[in-house]
């Protein structure tokens, strides 16, 4: 059963992907088989596929509605309870979920990461560890710029256009003011490796407890 949550929370493009990955595949070969798992938060957008596109374009991503952050709570339950959950995939060419799902495995460390992680006090109550990645914004633009025209389908316009509407405001109201509740703040996002080294040392340590 998992026995030990970590949360990795922080701007969109901060670097919490990376960050997450690289302890998971360094640490995963090292462990016993099935002992850490990830799950992103991104995977519960809401399902949109009764919205046409045109909608589904205008939705505020950015903002806590657009999660089902109670099916997240169930699944991260289900798996302290040692239950097996099927995490939904989320597709944003097409901004709803795919019809595959992904089954997780109860693992003792569980890595989560998400922009809104830390500001829904349902979700925060369920992590034993926070962390927020604290990347400067416009470092944060730069990269989604890179990220969201090569891998997500997206135009420098619509990019522009995302940015001023939702993405920066939202950050303001808020994954910035969440960042409070994070039990450790990491500077320069994803490659921070006192950082992450400090983590994989905890994980180790607590699968020897
Ligand atoms: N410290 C860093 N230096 C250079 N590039 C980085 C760094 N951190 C992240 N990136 C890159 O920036 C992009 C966004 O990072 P990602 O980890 O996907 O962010 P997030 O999960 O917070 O949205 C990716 O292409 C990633 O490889
Ligand atoms: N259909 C969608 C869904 C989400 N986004 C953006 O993704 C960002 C969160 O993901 P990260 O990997 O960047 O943390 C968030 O800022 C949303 O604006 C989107 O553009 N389209």
């Amino acid at each position: 059963m998992t026995q030990t949550i970590i949360a990795i929370a922080g701007a969109s493009a901060s670097g919490k992907s990376l960050f997450s990955q690289t302890i998971y595949n360094e640490l995963v070969n090292e462990l016993e088989p099935g002992a850490i798992a990830i799950i992103e938060e991104d995977a519960y957008y809401r399902d949109q596929s009764h919205l046409p596109m045109a909608h589904r374009v205008k939705t505020n991503y950015d903002h806590p509605d657009a999660f089902e952050h109670e099916l997240m709570v169930e699944h991260l339950r289900k798996l302290r309870a040692g239950c097996a959950v099927d995490v939904p995939i989320y597709d944003y060419n097409e901004h709803t979920r795919a019809t595959e799902t992904r089954r997780v495995l109860p693992a003792k460390i569980l890595i989560v990461e998400g922009i809104l992680l830390l500001s829904d006090p349902a979700l925060r109550d369920e992590f034993d560890i926070k962390v927020f990645i604290d990347t400067p914004l416009d470092i944060c633009l730069m990269r989604r710029m890179q990220r969201d025209i090569e891998e997500r389908g997206r135009t420098i316009q619509s990019i522009v256009e995302q940015y001023k509407r939702t993405v920066r405001p939202m950050f303001y109201q808020f994954i910035e003011p969440s960042k409070h509740n994070a039990d450790l703040v990491v500077t320069r996002g994803g490659k921070n490796r006192v950082a992450i080294d400090i983590i994989k040392s905890k994980i180790k340590h607590l699968l020897q407890e």
